[in-house]
């Protein structure tokens, strides 16, 4: 299913509102690295993103390292930035 990609104007705006996300692999992904206390807090935050994801059907790009959790946002019917992924980083600040 296309997707429209985000305008450079939409991309600022999401940088705007998301100050701890920062833009990667020229502008088509989002990415930020979290860290927890321990891996128990890091999985269980792991789970939450994963509910959040499929239930929009907007699924992370991530991995895990212990404590670390890095996720990449960007949208493959896109091929980059879309609407979604402004949305799923909303999600997951709010978390
Ligand atoms: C068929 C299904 O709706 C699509 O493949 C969804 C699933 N999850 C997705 N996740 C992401 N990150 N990008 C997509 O384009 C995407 N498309």
């Amino acid at each position: 299913m296309a997707v429209a990609r985000l305008t450079d104007s939409e991309r600022e705006e999401l940088l705007r509102r998301h100050p701890e996300w920062s833009l990667a692999r020229d502008g088509d992904a989002i990415e930020r690295t979290f860290a927890f206390a321990d891996f128990n807090e890091a999985f269980g935050f792991m789970t939450r993103v994963a509910l959040l994801a499929d239930k929009a059907d907007h699924h992370p790009e991530w991995s895990n390292v212990y404590n670390r959790v890095q996720i990449a946002l960007t949208t493959h019917d896109a091929g980059g930035l879309s609407q979604r992924d402004a949305d799923m980083a909303k999600a997951i600040d709010a978390l």
